[in-house]
């Protein structure tokens, strides 16, 4: 299987996103922002950082590079995306999540371990997980405070698209604790903290982030549950 793992001018975490990738088994294959096609990739990652310098609103410019059109088609037909924080708020940019991510309410670049329970395992890149299951991964960022409408909120409790909370103190104040999201098929799936970064002993403070790469490629084999089957189990 081959995950394609996308670098804009001032991403930081696309060489952690594509060793987690590497770890999992996948090919690994490194796409550019101005590529004009995905090359034949299985699923996408869009890493953390900063890209374009985030100058504008984070992920506001990321979300108009060339790849994006072709990452958005493919998300629509069913491809899986995973896009980590930076990648989070360029998705919700693109509109293929719904809501905004926003400064964190105390205007603090948060940084540090981050406990999380992942509540819809549902999803192409958490059906390894229990669902309840509580994960520690880092989280780092100066605009991860989730928001949409009550009713947008209402909606996504509802349909299970609320992937994964914060446990314990909240770092951003992302409303109803939201520390991750999936669309509505399941195949795209924004998460605020790092995985990619918790997948060695060595460097991380687990090895929980590995199985969301270990999950799509579950669900590319057609191993894991289809996502419908198991939001109605
Ligand atoms: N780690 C990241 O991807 C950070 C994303 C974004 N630049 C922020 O500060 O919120």
């Amino acid at each position: 299987m081959r995950i394609g793992v996308v670098t804009f001018p001032g991403s930081l975490d696309d060489g952690d996103a594509a060793r987690a990738a590497r770890y999992s088994g996948a090919e690994v294959v490194r796409l550019w922002h101005a590529d004009p096609e995905l090359y034949g990739v299985d699923a996408v990652v869009l890493p953390g950082g900063f890209s374009y310098g985030d100058y504008l609103r984070c992920g506001a410019i990321a979300r108009f590079a060339p790849v994006m059109e072709t990452i958005a088609k493919g998300a629509r037909d069913g491809l899986p995306v995973l896009g980590i924080c930076n990648g989070f708020q360029i998705l919700c940019e693109a509109h293929l999540l719904p809501g905004a991510l926003t400064r964190n309410q105390h205007l603090h670049f948060r940084n540090r371990d981050q406990k999380l329970r992942i509540e819809a395992a549902a999803t192409a890149w958490t059906n390894g997980f229990d669902s309840g299951q509580e994960i520690v991964i880092p989280v780092k960022n100066g605009e991860g405070c989730f928001v949409g409408s009550e009713e947008l909120l209402d909606r996504l409790e509802a349909n299970g698209q609320i992937v994964a909370r914060y446990v314990g103190e909240n770092p951003n104040g992302s409303m109803r604790d939201i520390a991750a999201i999936r669309n509505e098929a399941g195949n795209v799936v924004g998460i605020m903290p790092h995985p990619e970064h918790a997948i060695d002993l060595l460097t991380g403070p687990s090895v929980d982030g590995l199985t969301f790469f270990t999950s799509v490629l579950a669900h590319l084999a057609g191993a894991a549950q289809p996502v419908e089957e198991e939001v109605a189990a």
